[in-house]
């Protein structure tokens, strides 16, 4: 049994030898507080994969989530899933994090199966696919290694099915990223994180989660082959894309 989701104050004593963010059993343990409390608008998008579920998703396809954590998207989707025969396959190379997902989904009673798979999504077959979530993922894997990763997305997908991407995004104009940084940290404040534990998270994650522009998203999913793309959902520096095939 997972323990029960706790409060973030993975960042709240100095810590004079900070080491590079990972996705360890110490994060898996107070990570659905940490997410709401740190990414504006993780709640709709979350919400809002209902309404996609349940336009693009067809009988007898799969629909997978790319780097799952515990499963929030996982479940948004599976509950809005109006057709037979499909399988959601949610991924994460983290085992403690897939030992809670696979608890979360225990305890669900909507009916589609959910294949777990504790692997590095860049090794996810990727098939018969009419909607894959990425969602706040894609922003870890290695910049080199997200073009081909896209690719084979697009290839694994059938017509008329969509790619869900949220991201944290950088923002074009040097004083633009200033004042959406400046919002966010605010947003962060006031969801009760001090200063210290937003410089401290700031430098943590500063080598592991590289941002790109709106624009690099966009041109990449167009580059892929995906005919219509958007930008569906945007509250500060965090973005959300759907690109459909
Ligand atoms: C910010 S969390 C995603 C949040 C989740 N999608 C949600 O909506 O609640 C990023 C997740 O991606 C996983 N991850 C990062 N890189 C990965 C990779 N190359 N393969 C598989 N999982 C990965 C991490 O372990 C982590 O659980
Ligand atoms: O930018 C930040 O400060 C964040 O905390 C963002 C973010 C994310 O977007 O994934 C980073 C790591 C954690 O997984 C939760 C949130």
């Amino acid at each position: 049994m997972s323990d029960k989701p706790s409060q973030d104050t993975l960042f709240a004593k100095p810590q004079p030898h900070l080491v590079d963010f990972a996705f360890d059993e110490q994060v898996a343990s107070v990570f659905p507080d940490m997410i709401r409390r740190s990414v504006p608008g993780y709640e709709t998008v979350i919400a809002m994969l209902g309404v996609f579920a349940s336009k693009l998703v067809t009988q007898g396809s799969r629909v997978y989530d790319l780097g799952c954590s515990q499963g929030a998207a996982t479940l948004a989707l599976r509950r809005h899933i109006q057709q037979p025969d499909v399988t959601i396959v949610a991924v994460d190379n983290a085992e403690p994090m897939i030992e809670r997902c696979r608890s979360n989904i225990a305890s669900d009673l909507s009916p589609s199966p959910v294949q777990l798979r504790c692997e590095d999504i860049q090794s996810t077959p990727i098939e018969n696919a009419s909607l894959i979530a990425l969602n706040y993922t894609l922003q870890f894997v290695p910049l080199d290694q997200r073009e081909d990763l896209l690719a084979r997305l697009y290839c694994g997908m059938n017509p008329g099915g969509g790619l869900i991407l949220s991201e944290k995004v950088r923002l074009p104009a040097a004083v633009q990223q200033e004042c959406f940084t400046d919002w966010h940290h605010e947003f962060k404040r006031l969801n009760g994180y001090s200063d210290l534990e937003i410089s401290q998270k700031r430098q943590a994650i500063e080598n592991v989660l590289i941002p790109e522009s709106a624009q690099d998203h966009i041109q990449r999913l167009q580059r892929a082959g995906f005919q219509q793309v958007y930008c569906w959902f945007q509250c500060f520096n965090f973005a959300s894309f759907i690109a459909i095939k």
